[in-house]
């Protein structure tokens, strides 16, 4: 793919550079910001030769396969570096320094743009406040689920251990309570997204982001797990390319714990995290192949609830079936009213793109 500056097609930064102590642990370097811009530069520097570029794909490839493997012998293992002190401190430190940013936006932006360039997600606690949350909470009880697919397998025992999860499309135009806070959801999650376009100006960032699917509500039972995957594999324009840049994740669980499990894990290039669903939580990370994640085994006997978006690059994928998103940015806005999307008939186009969603 070529850049804006139409510079020729360079091997793309590589998806698992994440540094590793023996133990298989990962530990996220107090750093400086300087030292940090630094890590950042490093990691975006290409590499030319053509030979590094195969040899850097076959590696790639071999150590995704390996780490897929280790995903489903994990089989509900307690969470490693999450659970544990280290993991948590880094993911906390960084949400509290969004939490001093609060009420000050264009502040909280650049925070909120450097984490996820620097680390590939970023988790904001308190996103909308506790009646939103609530109410959506109650509409779930009202959707028509359906058994979340991997794409090329039946939904047999064998996939569900896979991907255990139930999914349902709601409609942004749903009565009642239900349907109004699904719309502030889908307002400040556009407004987010619109405002972050302007620091995450990149081909490869939100340079391109002008649409985004229906939401998507999905349900883990207990024991139910999703195995690690990209939500877009798409290399370079090759492979399954589905368009899919940000994927944003809201989640619905109430008084939760690090002991329930169901943790979003995510690999991500500084680290593996392990990220706790809870109520009000949002997490937004890299769609495509930057992000391997999965979701660990729910060990609660709780369903873990959760509210999910793609935001789409239609340049990669012109057929995606992605509507336009609010681009008016918060600070600038005035005010138009959320696009309202009947999700009816999207649900047999989502269907379809989950058969193809190419899961490893
Ligand atoms: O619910 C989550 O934390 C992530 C789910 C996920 O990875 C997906 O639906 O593709
Ligand atoms: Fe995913």
């Amino acid at each position: 793919m070529d850049d804006a500056s139409g510079e020729p097609r360079r091997l793309r930064k590589r998806p698992f550079a994440w540094a590793s102590d023996s133990s298989g642990h990962s530990e996220e370097r107090s750093s400086s910001s300087s030292e940090q811009e630094q890590a950042d530069d490093t990691c975006d520097r290409w590499e030319d030769q053509q030979t590094v570029e195969i040899h850097t794909q076959v590696s790639e490839a071999v150590e995704y396969f390996q780490l897929r493997e280790q995903s489903m012998n994990d089989h509900g293992a307690p969470t490693k570096m999450g659970a544990g002190p280290r993991g948590e401190r880094v993911v906390v430190r960084r949400q509290e320094r969004l939490q001093a940013l609060r009420g000050r936006r264009p502040l909280m932006l650049r925070e909120i743009a450097k984490q996820l360039r620097g680390r590939g997600f970023v988790r904001l606690v308190d996103f909308l406040g506790p009646s939103v949350g609530s109410n959506l909470l109650e509409g779930f009880a009202q959707l028509s689920w359906q058994p979340g697919r991997l794409g090329d397998a039946q939904s047999s025992d064998q996939s569900r251990s896979l991907r255990g999860d139930e999914i349902a499309w709601p409609s942004l135009s749903e009565a009642g309570r239900f349907g109004e806070a699904l719309q502030r959801w889908m307002q400040a999650l556009d407004e987010l997204v619109a405002d972050l376009r302007l620091h995450l100006n990149r081909p490869d960032e939100l340079l391109r982001v002008e649409r985004r699917e229906p939401p998507m509500a999905s349900c883990y039972p207990q024991h139910a797990r999703y195995i690690r995957h990209y939500d877009n594999n798409c290399d370079e324009g090759l492979g399954d390319c589905n368009g899919r840049r940000l994927t944003a994740v809201y989640y619905l669980n109430k008084g939760m714990s690090h002991s329930d499990g169901g943790h979003l894990r995510i690999l991500g290039q500084r680290g593996i995290y392990d990220l706790l669903p809870d109520f009000d939580t949002l997490t937004l990370f890299w769609a495509d192949r930057r992000t391997p994640h999965e979701v660990m085994p729910n060990l609660s006997e709780r369903k873990r609830l959760a509210l999910s978006c793609w935001y789409v690059d239609v340049t990669e994928a012109p057929d995606a079936p992605a509507f336009p998103m609010r681009l008016e940015s918060q600070s600038t806005g005035r005010g138009v009213t959320c696009e309202v999307t009947k999700t009816h008939d999207l649900a047999s186009q989502q269907r379809q793109r989950e058969d193809v969603k190419q899961k490893i």
